[in-house]
Formats: C-alpha cells, sequence, structure tokens
C-alpha cells in the first residue's frame, strides 16, 4: 500500500484564504486591520527560514506587518522594552518573538512578558495553563496545523491511539494536549523512551517532533497510520552537488509512505501549515481584542 501524501502546501494555502475572507471582511464591516509583529534577534538559521515567507505572506491575506530586526548583542531589557511597547500598540494584535534567542537573554521571562491575548505562538504560560485545561486560549501555531491535517484527513480522532514523539513545550506537549481534547488516547514518547519502536508501532496518529534527521523508519509505522512529520532538518545533499543541502523530516518518508495510510511531506507539510497559522492565530486575536465573532475553522 502507498500512503496518501498530504499536501500541507495546499492546505495551507486554503487556510490563508480562509484568513484572508476574514481580513476584509473586518475591514470592510469595521475599518480593522489586523497587525502582527516578528521579533527577531540574531541570525539563527531555522529562524530565517521560517521569516523569509511569514512577512510576505502577512502581506498577502491583507494584514499589516511590523518586522523588528534586532542584532545578537541587544540586551535583556532594551528586548522587554520592545515587548512592552508592542503590548501597548493597538495596531499590533499579535506579537511573535522568534526562538531560540541569543544565550544572554532569558527566554521564559521575555515570552511571559508578552501580554497573553497578544501571543500568538501560545507559548505564554497563560496559554499553556489555558490550554491544558480546555479553556479558550492562543493555540500554538504548528501542533495547531497538525491537529487541522489530521481532523481533515480522519473526521473524528476519538478514541485513537496518538502517540507524540517528542517533549518539547513547542510542539510536543501542546500537539498531546490538543490530541487529548479531541478523545485520543495519548503517549508522549522521548528519546529516553523504552521500546520506542513498539510504542510507535501501535499508533494509529504518529507525531514525530524530536529534531533528528529520519530518526523513524518505516517498520515502526503502523499499517495504515497516519503519520504527522514535524521535523525541518537540514542535511547534506552531495548528489545535488558539491557544498549543497536539503530538508528532510524526523520520518524515513520512503520507506514510511509504504506502510502509512497518510502521511505528509518535508518539505510542504507541517512547515507552510505553521505559517498559516500564525495568521490565523493573528485574526483570531484581532477579533477577540474587539469583541467581534472568530473566523470559523481557523481556531482549535
Ligand atoms: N517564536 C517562534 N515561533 C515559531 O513558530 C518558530 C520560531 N519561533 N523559530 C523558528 C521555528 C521554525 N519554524 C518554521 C516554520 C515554517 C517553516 C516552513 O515553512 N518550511 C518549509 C520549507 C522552507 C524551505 O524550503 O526552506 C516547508 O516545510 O515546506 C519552517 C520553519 C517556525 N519556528
Amino acid at each position: 500500500m502507498t500512503a496518501t501524501i498530504i499536501d500541507g502546501k495546499a492546505f495551507a494555502a486554503s487556510v490563508r484564504e480562509k484568513v484572508a475572507e476574514h481580513v476584509t471582511r473586518l475591514q470592510e464591516e469595521h475599518g480593522i486591520t489586523p497587525g502582527l509583529a516578528v521579533v527577531l534577534v540574531g541570525e539563527d538559521p531555522a529562524s530565517q527560514v521560517y521569516v523569509r515567507n511569514k512577512g510576505k505572506q502577512t502581506l498577502e491575506a491583507g494584514m499589516n506587518s511590523y518586522e523588528h530586526k534586532l542584532p545578537a548583542e541587544t540586551s535583556e531589557a532594551d528586548l522587554l522594552a520592545l515587548v512592552e511597547k508592542l503590548n501597548a500598540d493597538p495596531a499590533v494584535h499579535g506579537i511573535l518573538v522568534q526562538l531560540p534567542l541569543p544565550d544572554h537573554i532569558d527566554e521564559e521571562k521575555v515570552i511571559n512578558s508578552i501580554t497573553p491575548a497578544k501571543d500568538v505562538d501560545g507559548f505564554h504560560i497563560l496559554n499553556v495553563g489555558l490550554l491544558g485545561t480546555g479553556q479558550k486560549s492562543m493555540v500554538p501555531c504548528t501542533p495547531l496545523g497538525c491537529l487541522m491535517m489530521l481532523r481533515d484527513q480522519l473526521g473524528s480522532l476519538s478514541g485513537l491511539n496518538a502517540v507524540v514523539v517528542g517533549r518539547s513545550n513547542i510542539v510536543g506537549k501542546p500537539m498531546a494536549q490538543l490530541l487529548l481534547r479531541d478523545s485520543c488516547t495519548v503517549t508522549i514518547a522521548h528519546s529516553r523512551t523504552k521500546d520506542l519502536a513498539d510504542v510507535c508501532r501501535g499508533a494509529d496518529i504518529l507525531v514525530a517532533a524530536v529534531g533528528r534527521p529520519r530518526m523513524i523508519p518505516g517498520d515502526w509505522v503502523k499499517p495504515g497510520a497516519t503519520v504527522i512529520d514535524v521535523g525541518i532538518n537540514r542535511i547534506d545533499a552531495p548528489e545535488k552537488g558539491e557544498g549543497k543541502t536539503r530538508l528532510v523530516g524526523d520520518v524515513d518518508f520512503d520507506s514510511a509512505k509504504e506502510v502509512a495510510g497518510a502521511i505528509t511531506p518535508v518539505p510542504g507539510g507541517v512547515g507552510p501549515m505553521t505559517i498559516a497559522c500564525l495568521l490565523a492565530n493573528t485574526v483570531t486575536a484581532c477579533c477577540r481584542a474587539n469583541n467581534l465573532p472568530e473566523p470559523e475553522g481557523l481556531t482549535a
């Protein structure tokens, strides 16, 4: 059997289209334009991959994009002062501080200084707590994108065995919360998990978010399972020429696609959905800030 390839790129385009329609409505009916501020400190390569497409897509969706690029030596105090300014700016509905931050800056302190209602990453402790207790919150973009693809693929997730490989605050933990909320039986596995292969083989839904290139081979995948590959790993690709690189996921796509029922590719899977959900969260934050109905189908 060969798996259905889940087209994250096309799915993301349809999400962005819904976002754009909602933005038009906000402008025409209320004279409001959602605004997203992105703060980048230093020059982490993964963050640059992300930023490249994001500003463009924000503008394409009809929203305002405010980019703040700060040098790597920026002090924590200066960064906190910028966040305070953005918190107070009524034109800014969403704030994203690119991670990772340089070592001399306390990431948790910065994230928790963002007004929770503008925290479009959903990383603030208040949003984490709201999600964990099933209350309305801002939901982290990558897990939200994964959930949208899973619901689209499977309809109901109720009762399915979901295994999330990876326990990060950014992906693994919030993903598990969302799957639990959709009534999956959820296992969070990680590098220390005993018999990881067997744990994965029990998964109807397998979400890989470990950050290790092609770590999960096809024989860890249950026949017919839905596989969501969150990994975006850049590896050498000498076959493309000297010094060339390419992106691969945490799943060995070639072997896994022979076993899975459906699988997301890398690139073109989760990555584009992450950005689309960032735009969706910005519209959601803007609607909430203005006591307007939230866009349908764009929230968890
Ligand atoms: N506060 C914060 N929030 C984030 O969400 C965040 C962050 N910091 N720091 C960096 C990581 C990385 N990240 C990506 C999102 C989309 C693609 C993406 O669209 N990837 C394309 C490939 C792009 C290419 O071809 O290079 C794809 O998978 O198809 C990649 C990486 C979000 N991050």
